[in-house]
């Protein structure tokens, strides 16, 4: 048993919350202890599926929700939603490098707009993609599936990827949050966090629950024994 001490986030993704009450969704899983809404932005471009953008972001705010918003951008090109995303009130604006012609000027155009800045990288994206930039990072999303959808089986190579990850992020001397997404449940959650992951992204395994504050207590105390 190893004993790691991180600041271990829970990011529940609305991408499997009911739409129809995307408000009171966002605000029971919070109140059921998660850390921060994780907001899907698909594009049907960049990934074949359609979901929500700005205007969703902002009606949340204005809703009351004042917990941090994880915006996980999977659009292509990037740059035109920042200031957009910014504005409706997200705290990180994460996206795929693949996604944008310059990434170093997303990077910066995210800080610039006052929110953390993250990339995303897929499953065969490699690690160097951030080696450049890596002193612009707030946050690094590895995904354990490919983006598109929720409800997927989490990809196991991604452990390595993460123990290479969180390397290269302490020794960066930086404050990154390693997240991971996709397939994060009550069965592969321990050995993310043990791959070095401290930011952890549950949709289905959280919404499709019948009781929120259960299955979210289940993941603090699996958490707690890493
Ligand atoms: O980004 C995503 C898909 O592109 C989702 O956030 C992710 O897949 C979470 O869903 P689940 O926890 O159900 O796997």
């Amino acid at each position: 048993m190893q004993n790691l001490k991180r600041d271990y986030k829970i990011a529940p993704s609305i991408l499997s919350a009911d739409f129809a009450r995307l408000g009171e969704e966002a605000d029971a899983v919070l109140a059921a202890g998660g850390d921060m809404i994780h907001f899907d932005v698909m594009d049907n471009h960049y990934v074949p599926n359609l979901t929500f953008g700005p205007m969703v972001c902002k009606a949340l705010r204005q809703y009351g929700i004042t917990a941090p918003i994880d915006v996980h951008l999977m659009v292509e090109p990037v740059d035109d939603l920042i200031e957009q995303f910014a504005e409706a009130g997200a705290s990180y604006i994460t996206f795929h490098p693949e996604a944008s012609r310059h990434v170093d000027r997303s990077l910066q155009l995210i800080e610039s707009a006052g929110c953390k800045a993250g990339l995303v990288l897929n499953p065969a994206s490699s690690l160097d993609l951030i080696k450049h930039v890596v002193q612009r990072l707030d946050m690094l999303l590895l995904m354990s599936v490919n983006p598109g959808f929720g409800g997927q089986k989490f990809i196991p190579a991604t452990l390595d990827k993460l123990r290479e990850a969180r390397a290269l992020i302490d020794a960066s001397g930086r404050d990154i949050r390693l997240e991971v997404d996709g397939g994060v449940n009550l069965e592969t959650l321990k050995s993310v966090a043990e791959a070095g992951a401290d930011t952890f992204v549950a949709g289905s395994a959280i919404f499709n629950a019948p009781d929120y504050a259960d299955v979210i207590g289940q993941m603090r105390q699996q958490l707690a024994e890493v």
